[in-house]
């Protein structure tokens, strides 16, 4: 069920009219649905009922304390890729015992806080970076859990930016490598190998990809076992996808569906090969906890007619919302009160100084100067990736739950922006 619908014509959040949002906060102003994140989680929680499984929802997608707040309530653990996002699970109430700490260029610094704080594991993806955490360990005295992150060479047919488990991506251990890259692991004093991890991209709507690295990664278990090494955890990543409401995009495989098929897998494999032994399998989704939890409500400056495109110019820009710059990628733009009058095609563009800051393009719209647009599913992705470059102070965030409206992140004025920048005395 969407929680934006029209209701006498106007779009809602919930029980809530985006005319009403825009009056009191301005725009652009980020819209989030606060039982849209409870349903998305609870597809995820639901799954994982009566198994030992954590859900690290992946932060990166969406940050703000609010948002990690109630998802901590829920019982989530998380996903970071900084010290500053573990420093923000902790602001939020999130427990460090149930943080994953990813990514490729960990600095020392940040592997002494996570360790400070007892984290649960971290995702390796380099044999240097075995080194560095066994050594930081080894100065605190402290022992390390990691993972593997383990690159299986599957092709997640999804935008090239956004698929991380090829051979030709930074990201993770080589699979070919997987096995003397654990050996150095075992034989680091200040180390304890814990799991295996694997994240092969982003926005994907068919699950065959992920089950094909699972079924890798199960095969690089039994091999590790034969060693001696025992994984404790076992850990997906994220990557399943959403509707961005294009025509003809394919549906994304429903979470529950997805997760019923690894269970049934990693059971069978675990009955069959594995004695049995535990194994506490991990998510880290991101999107699909937050992408359609979230729009961004834009107003619309002026309209400018042109012989070969016509341009609906709107107060938010590229700094808002990167994701089409970036990645080309296709949002869905409504009017938040649509009304009759002439249907023209337009590009959506912002007011940035670059030819490549569009919102969308080639949208049949109905519109005038003055109106209010909403694009849609942009709930992941959008304000952490925001900049303030044009010397534009990022959009406000509202959280709505029913016919309230929660400030969650106020505008950024351009005072705040220059406030840490000083002259030359
Ligand atoms: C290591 C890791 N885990 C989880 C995620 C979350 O992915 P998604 O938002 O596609 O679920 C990402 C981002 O792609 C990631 O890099
Ligand atoms: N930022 C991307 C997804 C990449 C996720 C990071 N590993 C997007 O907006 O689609």
């Amino acid at each position: 069920m969407s929680h934006f619908s029209y209701q006498d014509g106007v779009l809602h959040a919930e029980s809530t009219s985006l005319p009403a949002i825009a009056d009191q906060f301005g725009t652009p102003t980020y819209v989030y649905s606060k039982a849209a994140l409870l349903a998305n989680f609870a597809s995820y929680a639901d799954a994982c009922a009566g198994r030992d499984a954590l859900i690290c929802y992946a932060m990166k997608a969406n940050s703000n304390l609010a948002i990690l707040d109630l998802l901590a309530r829920e019982g989530a653990g998380f996903d970071i890729v900084s010290g500053g996002e573990l420093l923000r699970v902790l602001a939020a109430g999130g427990d460090p015992r149930k943080v994953i700490f990813s990514g490729v260029g960990k600095t020392v610094d940040e592997i002494r806080l996570a360790l400070s704080h007892d984290i649960l594991c971290f995702n390796v993806e380099s044999i240097p970076e075995l080194h560095r955490i066994n050594q930081v360990a080894g100065e605190m005295g402290k022992t390390a859990p990691v993972s593997l992150r383990v690159n299986p060479n599957v092709d997640a047919k999804t935008h090239p930016y956004i698929a991380t488990g090829l051979k030709a991506n930074k990201f993770g251990v080589a699979f070919d490598d997987a096995l003397d890259t654990y050996r150095a692991a075992a034989s680091l004093p200040h180390l304890q190998v814990v799991g295996i991890d694997c994240h092969i991209g982003s926005q994907l709507l068919d699950d065959a990809p992920l089950l094909e690295a699972l079924d890798k990664v199960i095969e690089l278990i039994d091999t590790l076992a034969a060693e001696g090494l025992t994984i404790h955890h076992l850990d997906m990543g994220g990557g399943i996808g959403i509707n961005y409401g294009e025509a003809g995009e394919a549906e994304p495989v429903p979470v529950g569906d997805y997760l019923r098929r690894v269970f049934a897998r990693i059971d069978a494999w675990r009955a069959e090969k594995y004695d049995g032994k535990p194994i506490k399998v991990a998510f880290e989704p991101g999107r699909s906890i937050v992408g359609d939890t979230g729009l961004l409500l834009t107003r619309v400056e002026f309209l400018k007619p042109g012989t070969e495109k016509n341009f609906c110019i709107v107060d938010a820009a590229m700094n808002d919302l990167m994701r089409p710059a970036l990645y080309q990628a296709w949002m869905a733009v409504q009017p938040v009160v649509p009304h009759a009058g002439e249907t023209v095609t337009y590009d959506v563009v912002g007011p940035v100084c670059e030819s490549g800051d569009w919102l969308a393009r080639e949208r049949a719209l109905a519109v005038n100067a003055g109106d209010l647009l909403a694009v849609m599913q942009a709930g992941a992705y959008g304000l952490t990736m925001s900049s303030n470059y044009n010397t534009r102070g990022r959009a406000a965030e509202v959280m709505v739950d029913g016919d309230k409206v929660h400030l969650i992140r106020k505008r950024e004025n351009p005072a705040d922006l220059f406030a840490l920048e000083s002259v030359i005395k």
